[in-house]
């Protein structure tokens, strides 16, 4: 099943078998699929969806007393264009996209070499516990995931399950406030982690992929009560490129009305070492073996030094 622009839908009602070779074609081909019928209640993607909008209404001096104690931290609240995901993707040159964010991770914390602390608004009673809900509602899906991954790539369950005991999976809240004239409002990139599942409001044409066989940018306007799910850098290190990151970014149209999204960054440990999957070797294995934590920390340097 395809959506109207070609983007793949994976029914997670269908057997394990069929939804292993679903996920295989998508993967291959776009890195990326619409999820339905997938375990996460509808009522809680509204919601988190609502507890969000009450977050980001709040005067601007209570979303700040949301800042982490460490601003390297990335928990708690991001100021209006106070990040730049190109410099991340070593493009220095571009602005800061337009978009305010609120991250958390675990409910409990784990012991992990990406683990930070939480921070949470006092001002929004059911705000925590709706995003706590939705953080673990979320994580047994991504377990799901990883098992139709095992079984499309030929690799043990364990395999996955053993490289994600401590793993501080990282949800973003990203909140573009309404514009005026049209303007990008997250800038292309691939995410560093194995896979992110994303929650999104209706707004149309706002996220854009580039498909690979032909480098097209392609709207992925949400299915009702759907979830999209985008490979991430390793994913792609695991598979030899066999599977892709599908590259992204977020455009605004003139005259936009604001837009939500909600991305839950399935991480792996710290420890985990990323190296090619034995049944994606063929003529050998294009990435050196890295830690989980090496990889991030690569990637975080060209915060630093950029490449262009
Ligand atoms: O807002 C979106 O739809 C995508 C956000 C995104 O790509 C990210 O948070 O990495
Ligand atoms: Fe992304």
């Amino acid at each position: 099943m395809k959506d109207s622009n070609g983007i793949a839908i994976i029914d997670l009602s269908l057997s394990p078998a069929e939804v292993a070779r679903d996920i295989a074609q998508a993967c291959e081909s776009s890195g990326c699929f619409h999820l339905i019928n997938h375990t996460v209640s509808p009522t809680l993607l509204a919601d988190v969806m609502k507890e969000m909008d009450n977050f980001f209404k709040l005067p601007l001096a209570a979303k700040e007393a949301c800042l982490p104690s460490n601003p390297t931290d990335d928990r708690g609240y991001s100021a209006f264009a106070s990040q730049n995901v190109a410099a991340f993707m070593g493009r220095r040159h571009e602005p800061n996209d337009p978009v305010e964010k609120f991250a958390f991770s675990n409910p409990s914390p784990t012991l992990d070499v990406h683990a930070r602390p939480n921070v949470w608004p006092t001002q929004l009673p059911n705000f925590r516990c709706a995003m706590e809900n939705y953080y673990s509602a979320v994580k047994e899906l991504s377990k799901k995931l990883f098992d139709s991954f095992a079984l499309a790539l030929n690799v043990d369950t364990e395999y996955f399950l053993s490289r994600t005991t401590t793993s501080p999976d990282s949800v973003k809240l990203n909140y573009y406030p309404a514009m005026h004239e049209a303007a990008g409002r997250f800038a292309e990139h691939t995410d560093s982690v194995p896979f992110t599942i994303l929650l999104m409001d209706s707004s149309p044409n706002s996220l854009k992929i580039r498909m690979p066989a032909t480098q097209e940018w392609i709207s992925v306007n949400p299915q009702p009560n759907g979830l999209f799910v985008n490979l991430g850098d390793v994913l792609q290190r695991w598979t030899n490129d066999k599977w892709v990151a599908t590259p992204h970014r977020v455009d605004g149209q003139a005259n936009a009305v604001a837009r939500k999204s909600i991305a839950f960054f399935v991480m792996l440990n710290g420890s985990a070492v990323i190296e090619c999957f034995p049944s994606c070797v063929g003529n050998g294995a294009k990435y050196k073996p890295i830690s989980f934590h090496g990889f991030v920390q690569e990637k975080m340097k060209r915060l630093t030094f950029g490449s262009d």
